[in-house]
């Protein structure tokens, strides 16, 4: 399964930093395409997860990158591996911030006093700003050293702005990584605010600010988070470990370990001697993962407290919401029964485009399995554990139709329910919407539809704001849509929306090789003992040389019905259903056979039946033993006249002759 992250960056330098924090936040599951503006750019960007480094970017790039791509705009912190450096300036001082943008250095100012270290005075500086201050005690920079005006002889790099963790989670979140690798990202995070806190720890009073804006990060984040030194010694202790353990930080912080905890085992692993290691605690009933690891260079222990149960619950409490709903998938390629080439071929297809974001047109006849298709392509997605919302285009009345998709305010209409409802498009963000029945749509709704398709945003009716939504859409239909375009009845513009990646599912006669395992599977489902699991051999040859219009869901419907008229017996041609698709026509079309050629057709049946072959020899043969010789050439004529009328089908050499379904029609009705 690929996931794939274009991040878009200025500069090369911020693109290779951007790079490699992305690297080490992913690793191997997202795959990361970057490019500078100022290098070179792909020619388009099609259906993919874009991050620009900055909203800079956006005109820049926007050429390129086309609408049905996601865009997520960075937010951008301070390094904090080398903010420790501002320290070292003297309160009062005139800083440069030298950046390539006026509005980056601009941006950056803001965070840099945002994080507390406002004990300077910033003036932005980029190249073509002439204006240089007097004054100036150095320059600091993210990266551009070369931008600094070469009178200033202090010159601090402050490393190129990271990602920050809400952009992060927005990743994580797109592409439904598992919890384990945000926790994961979490914990790394975490640890680099404590590895920051430690290292201000011993710092000047003019460090405090920067501590507070710290403690109110550490204390934001939603784990317990506790570090001791060496000689045991708390020195951070957060507001959630403080409600998780019931003891206050101004109890906890500069106190040996010993004398704030009294879970012995919860000691004991604290105090271990490994580098790295997690354990499951029960405190106060609540099952806490903890997680500790040590700092060498601060030679400090750090610990991390995450609640079990929440964590668990949330994902569980989401899918039960779900599943309430009944906006979960049911079904998975394994549930797609078939082993022939076709099918195969058709399930490989479904799988490799389950893996894209773009909208699917599935084509088929009635009962090939589209449903069970787009179920599928859900569970193979990235968007497996969102929502997967159905609606039948053929089942609900237009006016119905409008408000299930798009919603409805409070008071839109009469009889709109109190508060609004959310429309299926909302539902299943995050998910996947199956429409079915595509051809079904009136052309009213096919506007509205292309609308939301091409602004991937909602409006409710009677509503005035629009719902950005992130959906992907799978449309399936049994119609011909091009047909119907010709005919003005369905839009082109919509059908090339809809139609960005194409499934086509052959009919059932196509694959007959699947005929077998169908069987088979169904009277597993549906048989009420043992011998009415086996289908004899000639009900299974008729069952092959059926058209089955109705496809797999015919079979199906076949099978059911057999079984519940047997009674318990074997199932025989006298089970099958009396109102068998094609039954009336063939009967009319038996009556104009005269006895002549009835006469060979009950040859050829009866050779059939005992399964010695059909040849024009063992005809004459039969001809004779039944009293009424034939010979070769005779046989020839009455042969070539029963295949015009589709009794028989005459192959060549190996081939040989065989027997068509109406035969056996013919038959079965006398
Ligand atoms: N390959 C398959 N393996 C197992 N069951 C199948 C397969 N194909 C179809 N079916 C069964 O046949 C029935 C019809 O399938 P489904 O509803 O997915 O078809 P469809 O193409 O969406 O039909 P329609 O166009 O009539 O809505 C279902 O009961 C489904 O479980």
């Amino acid at each position: 399964m690929r996931k794939e992250l274009v991040l878009l960056a200025g500069t090369t330098e911020t693109k290779k930093t951007l790079r490699s924090q992305l690297k080490s936040i992913f690793g191997d599951v997202v795959t990361i395409h970057s490019y500078a503006v100022e290098e070179h750019l792909p020619k388009t960007l099609t259906n993919q997860l874009i991050v620009y480094s900055s909203y800079l970017i956006e005109e820049e790039v926007k050429e390129i990158v086309r609408t049905n791509c996601k865009v997520i705009v960075a937010n951008r912190t301070i390094n904090y591996e080398y903010i420790d450096q501002l320290l070292s300036i003297p309160e009062g001082a005139n800083v440069l911030y030298v950046n390539d943008f006026l509005e980056t250095a601009q941006d950056s100012i803001r965070t840099l006093k945002a994080l507390g270290m406002n004990h300077v005075n910033y003036f932005p500086y980029h190249p073509e700003n002439e204006h240089v201050p007097s004054n100036i005690y150095a320059a600091i920079t993210p990266g551009e050293m070369e931008l600094i005006p070469t009178h200033i002889h202090r010159k601090i790099n402050i490393g190129v702005r990271l990602i920050d963790i809400y952009t992060i989670f927005k990743i994580v979140e797109h592409f439904q990584l598992p919890n384990s690798i945000s926790m994961e990202f979490a914990d790394r995070y975490t640890k680099k605010i404590i590895d920051l806190t430690k290292k201000l720890s011993n710092e000047s009073q003019k460090a405090s600010t920067l501590n507070r804006y710290l403690k109110r990060v550490v204390d934001g984040v939603n784990d317990g988070i506790l570090a001791f030194g060496k000689d045991g010694k708390i020195t951070v202790f957060n507001e959630e470990l403080e409600r998780l353990l019931g003891i206050s930080s101004r109890f906890a912080i500069g106190k040996p370990l010993n004398r704030v905890l009294n879970d012995l085992a919860l000691m004991r692993f604290l105090s271990r001697k490994d580098e790295e290691s997690n354990e499951y605690f029960t405190i106060k009933q609540t099952p806490y993962m903890v997680h500790r690891f040590f700092m060498k260079a601060e030679n400090t222990i750090v610990a991390t407290f995450k609640n079990v149960d929440e964590t668990i619950d949330m994902e569980k409490a989401r899918r039960v919401a779900l599943q309430k709903k009944g906006y979960v998938s049911k079904y998975t390629f394994a549930s797609i029964l078939g082993k022939s080439r076709l099918i195969e071929e058709t399930k490989e297809i479904a799988f490799r485009l389950a893996k894209t974001e773009a909208p699917i047109l599935i084509v088929g006849e009635n009962g090939t399995g589209k449903e069970l298709f787009a179920h599928a392509i859900h569970q193979a997605s990235s968007r497996v554990n969102n929502p997967f919302v159905a609606i039948n285009f053929s089942a609900l009345p237009e006016d119905l139709l409008e408000s299930e998709l798009f919603g409805y305010e409070d008071g839109a209409f009469t009889g709109a329910k109190k508060g609004g409802k959310k429309g299926l498009f909302e539902q299943a963000d995050g998910g996947t919407i199956f429409l079915d029945e595509i051809g079904d749509i009136s052309v009213k709704l096919q506007a509205r539809l292309l609308r939301v398709l091409q602004e991937m945003e909602v409006r409710k009716i009677g509503g005035e704001k629009n719902i950005p939504i992130n959906v992907r859409v799978i449309a399936a239909t049994n119609k011909n849509l091009p047909d119907m375009i010709e005919n003005g009845q369905f839009r082109e513009d919509l059908y090339h929306r809809l139609k960005v990646l194409y499934l086509k599912i052959p009919p059932l006669r196509d694959r007959i090789d699947d005929i077998p395992f169908f069987i088979q599977a169904f009277l597993e489902q549906f048989s009420v003992n043992e011998q009415q699991r086996i289908l004899d051999e000639h009900l299974l040859y008729f069952f092959k040389k059926q058209p089955w219009k109705g496809n797999v869901r015919e079979l199906k419907n076949v099978l059911q019905y057999m079984v519940a008229v047997a009674n318990g017996e074997p199932l025989r041609e006298e089970h099958l259903p009396t109102d068998f698709s094609f039954e009336e026509k063939e009967k009319d079309e038996v009556r104009i056979l005269n006895p002549e050629l009835e006469f060979v057709l009950k040859g050829i049946y009866e050779l059939y039946q005992n399964n010695s072959g059909i040849s024009r020899l063992k005809l004459v043969e039969w001809s004779r033993l039944h009293s009424h010789p034939l010979t070769e050439q005779q046989l020839r004529t009455k042969m070539s006249k029963l295949a015009e009328l589709g009794f028989i089908s005459i192959g060549r050499g190996r081939a040989g002759t065989d027997i068509t379904q109406k035969t056996v029609f013919y038959f079965r009705n006398q």
